[in-house]
């Protein structure tokens, strides 16, 4: 299934800011149109603001929303798919690093959040449930298909979404249902999220920002990522890695579609090894 972005249309999570912003930009250049929610009204209505006088009034929509709260999600979920008429492309995104007290609000937005917008959308897109089907989008990590030792709770949820996202990858019903699952795992980000990093939201911050901060992408070259992972014909399972480097596809395979992964693009040298060692 080859995806014509054109009149697509698309739901957003935590794109205010961010790499998420960039991904609403990137996807209404391509002449999709976007309802995005975040938790920062202030920063939302902003870019809302923003990419209505470049992109057009009707183009872009913004709705407050914590992804935590179940209830008001299913609402918001629901008018924006009025809103949209149907929903091609949902892209989870808002997330957040934090190691110190509090942690526990970090599974809520990064893993379970992920998977109640993953359940909407499902519901939705299903075409043996009448539904159009449609691609589901989760913005992983390089700590999501590994481990990282200043981010434990963080690493957690990253490989937990991909878990996740991987099995229903794998589920044999999907050809029926119509939906492609994939992910983008970007190594560190230049972002208000890292800008306000410090020794509690990521341990060992100050030994290791300088090499963190070294290497940073800009969130276009994310932005970028995700219109190639969207233009692609068959993305299921794939999970696309962004760094320094350049995209590597890390990893694509599917049991059920005849989809196996390219060995020669499996291997990508930039992935965490202790070689500064
Ligand atoms: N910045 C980085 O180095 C990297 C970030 N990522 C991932 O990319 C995604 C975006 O991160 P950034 O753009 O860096 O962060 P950011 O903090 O710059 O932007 C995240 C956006 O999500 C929103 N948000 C946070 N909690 C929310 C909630 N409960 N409900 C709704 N919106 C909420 C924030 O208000 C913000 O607008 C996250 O999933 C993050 O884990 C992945 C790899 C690297
Ligand atoms: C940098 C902000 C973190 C935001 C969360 C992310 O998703 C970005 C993840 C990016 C980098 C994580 C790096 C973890 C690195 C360590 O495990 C270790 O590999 C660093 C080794 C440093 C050294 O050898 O000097």
């Amino acid at each position: 299934m080859r995806m014509e972005l054109k009149d697509k249309t698309a739901f957003v999570t935590g794109g205010a800011m961010g790499i998420g912003q960039e991904y609403v930009r990137c996807l209404l250049s391509q002449g999709v149109k976007v309802v995005f929610v975040d938790i920062n009204a202030e920063a939302g209505e902003k870019t809302e603001r923003e990419f209505r006088q470049e992109f057009g009034e009707e183009k872009v929509r913004f709705i407050p929303l914590d992804v935590t709260n179940e209830e008001r999600y299913q609402t918001v979920f629901q008018s924006a798919v009025e809103h949209l008429g149907h929903l091609d492309i949902l892209v989870n995104n808002a997330g957040i690093v934090n190691e110190g007290p509090g942690w526990q609000r970090v599974i809520a937005v990064n893993l379970t959040a992920v998977i109640v917008g993953t359940k909407l959308a499902a519901d939705h897109m299903r075409k043996d449930k009448g539904g159009k089907g449609g691609r589901v989008i989760c913005t992983l990590s390089v700590v999501g298909i590994g481990d990282a030792f200043p981010t434990p709770v963080y690493s957690a949820t990253k490989n937990g979404v991909r878990a996740y996202v991987t099995s229903l990858c794998q589920d044999p019903t999907l050809p029926d249902q119509g939906i492609e699952y994939a992910m983008i795992a970007p190594d560190a980000v230049d972002t208000p999220m890292n800008r306000a990093l410090d020794n509690t939201r990521f341990l060992f911050w100050d030994e290791l920002k300088d090499f963190l901060l070294e290497r940073q992408l800009k969130p276009q070259t994310v932005g970028e990522a995700l219109l190639q992972l969207l233009r692609s014909d068959v993305i299921n399972g794939a999970i696309l890695q962004v760094d320094n480097q350049g995209k590597t596809f890390r990893h694509m395979e599917c049991v059920n579609d005849g989809v196996t992964f390219d060995p020669s693009k499996v291997f990508s040298t930039s992935f965490y090894a202790f070689d500064q060692q």
